[in-house]
C-alpha cells in the first residue's frame, strides 16, 4: 500500500533497528511489519492517555506511568488515543480541551501528548492517534460547526436524537472553513516536535498511525448518495494531506466499518480503497447497536454473538478483497447486570471478549488480513466519583468518556479475570509475529 512504498523512501532521520529494519509500522501486502517481523496489535483504547501526561492541571504522570507499566506487563503493545479535543459548551464533553478556539492550543495538554508518546517509545509500545471525533465527547466535528456555521454544538445526550445529530455533524466534511481549521490542527499535531525528547512526531516510530477521526460517519443511516460521495472524498483527500506532511506513518480512517457506513458495503469499500488509506478499521458494539440486551443477557446472547461473529468475518473478508490489513480497534460489553459498579462481575464481558479473541486468533493464524484488536477501554486505576456515575471536571479519567456512565465499558485494574484473558490472548497474537 501507499505507506509501504513511502516509508521505503522515509526521511533520512527515519530510525532503523540494529538489524537495519524500519522501526516504523509499515504495511506489507495484507499485514503489518515492524523491525523486519510481522506485527500484530494486542491493544487497548486509552483515549485520555495524553491528558494524564500533562505537566499540570489534569495531568497525573505517576498514574500514567503505572498504567503503561500495567498494560505492558499484560503484553498490550498498542494504545489508541485522542490527540486533540475542542473546547465546547456541551456538558457531555471532556474539559479542559486542547483547542480553545480556532488556532488557540493548550500547550500543557499538547505537552501531555508528548510525554505519553515518549513513555510509549521507552516501552516499545505504539500509539494510534485520532485527530478529530464524530461524537460530541471531545467537542469534535459538531464543535467545528459551532465555530464556522454558528450553529450550536449538539449534544445527543440532551437532544436524544442521534439521527438528527449524525446528519448535521456530517456537514463538517463539506464546510470549507471547518476543513481549513481542521487541517491547521492536523499540521499542528503531525508537525509537532516532542517537547520531552526533541523528536519530531513525523520521525517517531512510537506513533503507528494517524487517524482522521474517531468513528467518522457519512451522516445517519439514511445518508444520501451526495453525502456518501462527500465522505468518500473527505477520507481520500485528508489521508493524502497527512501523507504529504508525514512520509513515515500509516493513515487510517477510524471507521466502525458497515455500522459507520450506513450499512453500505459499497461505501465502506469505496471510501477505504484510496491508496492514501493504509489499513482498515472496524468497531463492534453489540449493546449500542441493539443486538445485545444487557437487561436480558441470557435471552439476547445467542443472537448477539451470532451477529458479532458475522460482523467480524464480513469485515475480514472485505479486507481480503481490498487487500489491506484490518484492525478491530474497538469492542466492548457491559458488566454483569448492566451495572456501572466496579464491584459488579464481568462474566458476560469475559465470555464476549473470549469469543472475539478466539475468532480473531483463528483467522489471523490462518493468514487472513486481521491484524489484531484494541478493546474499549482501559480504566486501570480510574474510579467513578459520583453516585450517578456521570463524569464531572476534576474526576478521574477512565475508559468511558464523559458522554457515558463511568464504569460502562471500562476494564479496571481490579478486573482480574478480564486482565488474565487479555494477557493470554495478547501472548497468542504475539506468537504469530515472525
Ligand atoms: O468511539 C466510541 N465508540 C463506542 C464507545 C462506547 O459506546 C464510545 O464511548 C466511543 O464514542
Amino acid at each position: 500500500a501507499m505507506a509501504g512504498l513511502v516509508s521505503g523512501a522515509a526521511s533520512a532521520a527515519a530510525p532503523v533497528s540494529a538489524a537495519g529494519k524500519s522501526e516504523f509500522v509499515t504495511v506489507k501486502n495484507t499485514h503489518f511489519a515492524r523491525k523486519g517481523k510481522s506485527y500484530y496489535i494486542a491493544g487497548a483504547n486509552f483515549w485520555y492517555g495524553g491528558y494524564l501526561g500533562s505537566p499540570s492541571g489534569v495531568g497525573e504522570r505517576a498514574r500514567l506511568l503505572k498504567e503503561l507499566d500495567t498494560m505492558k506487563a499484560l503484553g498490550i503493545n498498542n494504545v489508541r488515543v485522542l490527540a486533540v479535543s475542542e473546547k465546547t459548551a456541551m456538558t457531555s464533553a471532556v474539559r479542559p480541551a486542547t483547542t480553545n478556539g480556532p488556532g488557540k492550543y493548550d500547550e500543557d495538554l499538547l505537552a501531555g501528548l508528548d510525554f505519553l508518546v515518549d513513555e510509549l517509545g521507552k516501552r516499545d509500545m505504539t500509539v494510534v492517534l485520532y485527530l478529530n471525533n464524530f461524537w460530541q465527547w471531545s467537542g469534535g466535528m459538531t464543535q467545528y460547526l459551532n465555530w464556522f456555521e454558528g450553529t450550536p454544538a449538539i449534544d445527543p445526550n440532551v437532544t436524544k436524537d442521534y439521527d438528527d445529530y449524525m446528519a448535521k455533524t456530517a456537514r463538517f466534511y463539506a464546510n470549507k472553513d471547518a476543513q481549513k481549521e481542521y487541517r491547521g490542527t492536523i499540521r499542528k499535531i503531525v508537525g509537532r516536535v516532542n517537547s520531552i525528547n526533541g523528536k519530531a512526531y513525523r520521525d517517531d516510530p512510537a506513533i503507528m498511525s494517524w487517524q482522521l477521526a474517531n468513528e467518522p460517519r457519512p451522516g445517519n443511516g439514511k445518508a444520501s448518495d451526495k453525502e456518501k460521495a462527500i465522505y468518500t472524498k473527505w477520507i481520500a483527500e485528508t489521508a493524502q494531506y497527512i501523507h504529504e506532511l508525514d512520509r513515515n506513518h500509516l493513515v487510517s480512517s477510524g471507521s466502525e466499518g458497515l455500522a459507520g457506513s450506513a450499512q453500505d458495503a459499497k461505501l465502506f469499500m469505496a471510501s477505504h480503497s484510496s491508496k492514501h488509506i493504509d489499513y482498515l478499521t472496524y468497531h463492534l458494539w453489540p449493546k449500542n447497536w441493539g443486538w445485545f440486551d444487557s437487561k436480558k443477557p441470557v435471552e439476547s446472547w445467542d443472537g448477539a454473538i451470532a451477529k458479532s461473529r458475522d460482523y467480524l468475518n464480513v469485515h475480514i473478508d472485505m479486507a481480503k478483497t481490498i487487500g489491506k490489513p484490518i484492525v478491530l480497534e474497538e469492542f466492548g460489553l457491559d458488566r454483569d447486570g448492566a451495572s456501572f459498579d466496579i464491584k459488579a462481575g464481568t462474566k458476560i464481558r469475559d465470555r464476549f471478549y473470549g469469543e472475539i479473541f478466539n475468532l480473531i486468533q483463528r483467522r489471523a493464524a490462518s493468514g487472513d488480513p486481521i491484524a489484531g484488536w484494541n478493546f474499549w477501554a482501559w480504566g486501570g486505576a480510574g474510579r467513578a466519583a459520583n453516585a450517578d456515575y456521570w463524569w464531572k471536571q476534576g474526576n478521574d479519567f477512565m475508559g468511558d468518556p464523559p458522554q457515558e456512565e463511568q464504569g460502562l465499558y471500562s476494564v479496571f485494574d481490579s478486573d482480574a479475570s478480564s486482565l488474565a484473558l487479555i494477557k493470554d490472548h495478547a501472548g497468542k497474537l504475539r506468537s504469530l509475529q515472525r
